[in-house]
């Protein structure tokens, strides 16, 4: 099933960001999303993964295939790294985390608790925690934030079996992680023009 978003408007603290996006991702494939700092990658994204609505358009293909991992890791500082795994295997209904454990070098943490780890390690736990997910969609933001370059492969290596195995993925990262078959959509191109009635109000 591809992931379908036609004419979408986006905005943030009520302000428009994006206007007329629109992409077709099938299986197997990636999108990497670009654009200056402020563009709106990640309200963007925030829309496709539903944690935010959609001011105008349509997102086909989403709804409960989508893993999202954006700036906050999101772990359990009191939980261990496989304990961490096994609470979101747990969530979305999974069991395995070994190949999670594998994928993302967490052999050697499996015990410690996530709260002591090092922001590189933590960001692996968080990324190892796609793979826990089962779902087809991984939206990223930023994900190799902290990355040493051994583990920006590991994570290129998990992206690329992932769609392999017919996932996809949408990532806004400003490093070229080697994904030849990945597509890129430059967000800049669907600027929100301001909306001039809002700013009329002010004087009336
Ligand atoms: N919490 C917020 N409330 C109001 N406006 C916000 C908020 N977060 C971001 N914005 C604004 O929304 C617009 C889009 O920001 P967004 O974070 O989506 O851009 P981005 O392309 O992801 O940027 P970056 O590359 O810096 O991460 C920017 O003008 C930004 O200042």
């Amino acid at each position: 099933m591809n992931l379908t978003v036609s004419d979408l408007s986006v905005a943030r603290g009520g302000v428009p960001v994006l206007d007329g996006v629109a992409f077709d991702l099938p299986p197997g494939r990636a999108l990497v999303l670009r654009g200056p700092n402020g563009a709106g990658k990640t309200t963007l994204l925030r829309t496709i993964a539903g944690l935010q609505p959609a001011e105008a358009g349509r997102i086909e293909g989403a709804e409960d295939r989508i893993a999202y991992a954006g700036h906050a890791d999101g772990l359990k500082a009191m939980l261990s790294v496989t304990e961490n795994l096994a609470f979101w295997a747990s969530v979305f209904g999974t069991s395995d985390i070994d190949a999670a454990v594998a994928a993302f070098d967490l052999e050697e943490l499996r015990d410690r608790l996530a709260g002591t780890l090092s922001a590189g390690q933590k960001r692996r736990l968080g990324l190892a925690r796609l793979m826990v997910s089962g779902r087809p969609v991984w939206v990223l933001d930023e994900p190799t934030v902290s990355l040493d370059a051994a583990s920006v492969a590991l994570f290129a290596s998990a992206v690329r079996a992932h769609l392999g195995q017919g996932g996809s993925a949408v990532l806004a990262t400003h490093i070229d992680l080697g994904l030849a078959e990945a597509e890129v959509l430059d967000v800049a191109a669907f600027r929100a023009t301001p909306r001039a009635a809002a700013a009329d109000e002010a004087f009336l």
